[in-house]
């Protein structure tokens, strides 16, 4: 591949976007070749958990600005519906997916971070929405998710200015969960990791689903959802044997 190279290290898949000269920014190529290594991901049963990260100094800095003249408003919309689609994919992916954001995070770079579960950062990260200026606005769903993640008026305030945020802002503000130093960086997010993996996978793919569904319903649709799956998870073997597991523990 050319823009993304991916360690596959079970029960992690390692994604890297990879064109450092270019701070990862986002081409059709990566687009492309990210979708195919999640689906590979994906169809991979020895992988439990996702991690995106960047080669070189960024995790991305946005959709390729050098491509943008060769745009028509036909091309533009066919770029930002692959870009969409992509990040939706990850969203509703049925793994566990999380952004190691080891330097600049920025327009489409955020985007990405943003589809992810859950954002794990560099103290040194940088992160933002800067497209307005370029007289542009996201283009990858940060309209609709930073919103979602930070409130509106904070959205608002880093979209119509295009401030970049350090990570320590961006954890108070609710846009990434956990930041550490950058030596720190891998060693934190392989425990977050690994903690997952050892999860019921059915169960943490189930809780994503009703997370990502209900807060697109009203509480009502989302608490039924909930209550109607719950009576599944029993019967998985891996409930049973944890559930087997405690009991026996408190006898003995
Ligand atoms: C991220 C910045 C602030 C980093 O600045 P700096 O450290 O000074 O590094 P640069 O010299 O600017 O960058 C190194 C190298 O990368 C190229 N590059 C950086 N970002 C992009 C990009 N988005 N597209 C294409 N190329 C990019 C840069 O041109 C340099 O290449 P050379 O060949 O060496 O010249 C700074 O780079 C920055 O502000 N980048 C743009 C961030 C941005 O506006 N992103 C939004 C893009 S629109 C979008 O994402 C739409 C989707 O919603």
């Amino acid at each position: 591949m050319e823009t993304i190279s991916l360690k596959r290290e079970p029960p992690f898949g390692w994604i890297y976007l990879n064109r450092p000269d270019k701070l990862n920014a986002i081409n059709e190529k990566m687009i492309e070749e990210l979708g195919e290594t999640i689906k590979q991901l994906e169809n991979d049963n020895e992988i439990k958990v996702i991690i995106i990260t960047g080669t070189g100094k960024a995790f991305c800095a946005g959709a390729d600005i050098s491509h943008f003249k060769t745009l028509n408003p036909e091309r533009a919309w066919l770029f930002a519906k692959k870009g969409r689609e992509l990040m939706d994919k990850i969203e509703n992916l049925g793994k566990p997916v999380i952004a190691m954001i080891n330097g600049y995070a920025l327009g489409g770079g955020l985007e990405i971070a943003m589809a992810c579960d859950i954002r794990i950062a560099s103290e040194e990260a940088q992160l933002g929405l800067p497209e307005i200026t370029l007289g542009i606005y996201p283009g990858f769903g940060g309209t609709q998710r930073l919103p979602r993640l930070v409130g509106k008026g904070r959205a608002l305030l880093m979209m119509f200015t295009g401030d970049k945020i350090t990570a320590k802002d961006a954890e108070r503000f609710g846009l990434v969960e956990v930041v550490v130093s950058k030596e720190a960086l891998e060693e934190e997010t392989r425990k977050m990791a690994t903690k997952i993996a050892s999860q019921s996978q059915v169960a943490i793919s189930e809780i994503k689903l009703l997370v990502n569904k209900g807060l697109d319903s009203s509480i009502d649709a989302g608490l039924n959802m909930e209550s109607l799956g719950w009576g599944v998870a029993f019967t998985t073997d891996d409930a049973k044997k944890r559930i087997d597991d405690f009991l026996s523990k408190r006898k003995g």
